[in-house]
């Protein structure tokens, strides 16, 4: 187990509703993340996922329990949409996200926003404004975008769920590529169960509202992943058992 960058223990957190009442959202988070390491975390709508990311961005607080990760200004986020900035050109949004960066580093930065760009099969591109990019570009624009602040980890929420599927595909083997290169320790929050299973590392399933953890599932297969590996087979059935999908229905569709 390499060292562990996070750890949550115990973490609860309620949202004060409308009426005065008390939501639970998240009920006694434990679990650990050990550096390079590529955790997706799978739940059904609203028992979350969403929520925990903000905590361990330090966007919103724990109700209580303890939290020990890097600082905001050491984590990289990618949204759903990529939320490039449309006036500036890719190359600026990355440099302008850098130096909103570079105050509080404690070292400079080791590679230039260009090879960033190259990560993400993007050289020719740096100079286009994010209106002449497709879909999938734009969110490959965002995830080097992130990567260009050389995070200690990356959260990403739902990355390619807005795209449609055969480009989603693609972004997938991308971001399979780039954490296969870099090792950068992954914080990946989906609904896509297969998603989960083809690049994870290993995969904490939440409960219904209030989310707990039902499992975290190493995944111990090498990639490029087969369906029909044994241990991606059986991570895929434990995590279908836990989501509550009856057996009969869990042959792909
Ligand atoms: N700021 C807030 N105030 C009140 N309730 C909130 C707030 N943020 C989230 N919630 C509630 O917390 C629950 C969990 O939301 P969250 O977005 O974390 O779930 P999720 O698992 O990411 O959902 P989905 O898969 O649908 O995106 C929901 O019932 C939501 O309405």
């Amino acid at each position: 187990m390499p060292e562990p960058i996070i750890t949550f223990d115990g973490v609860c957190k309620s949202f004060a509703v409308p009426g005065g009442e008390q939501l639970q959202v998240l009920d006694d988070i434990s679990f650990t993340v050990g550096d390079s390491e590529f955790v997706a975390i799978l739940g059904p709508s609203g028992s979350g996922k969403s929520t925990l990311l903000n905590i361990l961005s330090g966007l919103q607080k724990p109700t209580s329990g303890l939290l020990d990760a890097p600082s905001p200004e050491e984590i990289g986020f990618v949204f759903q949409r990529a939320r490039l900035l449309p006036w500036r050109t890719v190359q600026e949004n990355l440099e302008i996200t850098r130096a909103a960066r570079s105050q509080n580093r404690r070292v400079p930065f080791q590679q230039q926003t260009s090879e960033y760009l190259a990560a993400a099969g993007l050289s020719d591109y740096g100079d286009f404004y994010p209106a002449a990019l497709s879909g999938g570009m734009q969110q490959r624009v965002s995830i080097a975008r992130a990567l260009a602040t050389e995070p200690a980890m990356l959260l990403m929420d739902e990355p390619f769920s807005a795209l449609d599927e055969m480009t989603a595909r693609t972004q997938r083997l991308f971001l399979r590529d780039l954490w296969l290169e870099r090792r950068s320790t992954i914080v990946f929050v989906t609904h896509n169960v297969m998603e989960a299973i083809s690049l994870a590392t290993s995969v904490i399933v939440l409960s219904a509202r209030p989310g707990r953890v039902l499992d975290h599932i190493t995944i111990d297969a090498e990639h490029p992943r087969s369906l029909t590996d044994p241990a991606v087979e059986a991570a895929y059935e434990r995590v279908m058992g836990l989501l509550g999908v009856p057996e009969q229905d869990r042959a792909v569709v």
